[in-house]
């Protein structure tokens, strides 16, 4: 298992490329199954989470080729015939429950196991499995995983999600768009993540009403074909990015290749910490401010501030001047990260789905563990301007979403090394 170690503090000083979206890609790769013929995916990162969802869609006997040097993924799904995704592999990373609208729409069958990923408390996939018994499938749990059956055409009919969920209106619109005479879901999500997934559906074939909005309704068509489709911009390591470059006050940052209108008011509470930013097409350049202004978030669903993107704000608000909070209304535990921000120096305390931090305070270099991919980046962030050496310990969360991560911070100036543990 592997470590960083980050000597700081250090400015950040150049220009760092985004990469290709891992939760834009992924139902992507769900929906290069529904296919009659081979899909090729464009702009798509080498991360663990990819190569992990590559192996969960060859075990049906479908053809996955990553051109890694090319950030191409070719699916050829012509000989798909095992229709199960295993624990073993679903375990590893949530969206791999994905297999089961893709499965259950193709083919009328599913067996999958209930799903991992990042674990800060419950994640319960309950909307999936309703709305998919709404639609007129038939959805039975046994020894860990989901068996499910559908006819050849299922009536539809209308899901409410309650609340809104990304995971569920991917997994529905994948079961419905070759199965469901008329299927609407209300309450959709309506992340840039579902509205590619749906575009792209649209452009194999498929007809969906609503795209973009958080009405979707599907009615069944009779094939789809496979396309040649780009990958978004990853829009969280944008914002990841853009909280690095507002850290420490001498950084001066230039992220290119963003899908600016991706990040929907993100930008717009960015500029309230102070820091200077100027857009201009995928480009966006940020001065770090003198003294980071204390801002209050609150995590909502597209467009709002998003829930992927608190630890890393809470963790820069460390740095501003007074008194501000962090609330997550999505997930509701997800502050695994604030002991560790603390042994860095941090003053942070959670009440219920809020944090209240009080800055100023000066970090000064620990050892701290990551627990989840977003926390763990906010360690690295709080690494990069700690005062001595910080080990970021268990990295292997950050395997899973940032690509290159360790090159893309040294390159403009950050000092981070990968160790093994023991080291
Ligand atoms: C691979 C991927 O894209 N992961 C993202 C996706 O996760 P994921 O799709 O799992 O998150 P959801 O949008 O489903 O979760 C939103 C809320 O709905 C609840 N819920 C969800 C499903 C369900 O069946 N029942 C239920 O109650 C969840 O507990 C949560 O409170 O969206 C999250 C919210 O933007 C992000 O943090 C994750 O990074
Ligand atoms: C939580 C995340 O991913 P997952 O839903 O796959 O756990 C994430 O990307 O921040």
């Amino acid at each position: 298992m592997d470590k960083f170690i980050i000597e700081g503090p250090t400015p950040l000083k150049g220009t760092i490329p985004i990469s290709g979206s891992k939760n834009a890609a992924l139902p992507l790769m769900a929906a290069a199954i529904l296919g009659d013929s081979p899909t090729t995916i464009t702009n798509v990162p080498k991360l663990r989470d990819i190569y992990t969802f590559n192996n969960v869609i060859r075990v049906t006997g479908t053809h996955v080729n990553f051109d890694e040097e090319a950030g191409e993924l070719s699916i050829d799904p012509a000989n798909l015939a095992h229709l199960e995704a295993p624990y073993e592999l679903v375990r590893k990373m949530r969206a791999s429950f994905y297999m089961l609208g893709a499965l259950l729409g193709k083919f009328g069958r599913a067996k999958v196991s209930l799903p991992g990923g990042c674990a800060w408390g419950p994640r319960p996939v309950d909307l999936h499995l309703n709305g998919m018994r709404e639609m007129g499938a038939d959805i039975k749990l046994e020894e860990g995983y989901v068996i499910a059956n559908a006819p050849k055409e299922m009536e539809g009919g209308t899901f409410t999600l309650d609340p809104s969920s990304v995971g569920a209106t991917i997994n529905l619109v994948l079961a419905s768009v070759l199965r469901a005479k008329e299927f609407t879901i209300k309450n959709a999500a309506k992340e840039p993540d579902v509205v590619l997934l749906c575009n792209t559906l649209v452009e194999m074939g498929a007809d969906i009403e609503g795209i973009g909005t958080d009405t979707l309704t599907i009615r069944a068509v009779d094939q789809l074909e496979g396309i040649t489709v780009r990958n978004a911009a990853d829009r969280i390591e944008t914002g990841t990015f853009m909280i690095a470059a507002a850290m420490h006050p001498e950084s001066d940052v230039t992220l290119t290749g963003a899908d600016v209108d991706d990040l929907g008011h993100f930008p717009e509470v960015f500029e309230k910490t102070g820091a200077d930013m100027t857009i201009k097409n995928d480009t966006i350049h940020i001065e770090a401010p003198d003294q980071i202004n204390a801002t209050n978030i609150e995590t909502q669903i597209y467009p709002g501030f998003p829930t992927d993107l608190q630890a890393q704000w809470a963790t820069m608000m460390t740095q501003a001047s007074g008194e501000s909070s962090v609330t997550d209304t999505i997930y509701y535990d997800r502050f695994s990260y604030v002991p560790e921000v603390t042994r860095l120096g941090a003053d942070m305390d959670v009440d219920e789905n809020t944090v209240n931090i009080a800055g100023k305070t000066p970090l000064k270099g620990a050892s701290v563990m990551s627990t989840d991919l977003r926390a763990s980046v906010s360690l690295v962030l709080a690494g990069m301007i700690a005062e001595g050496k910080t080990d970021v310990l268990r990295i292997y969360h950050l395997d899973r979403g940032y690509e290159d991560l360790e090159e893309k911070l040294t390159a403009v100036g950050a000092n981070i090394r990968r160790a093994g543990q023991e080291e």
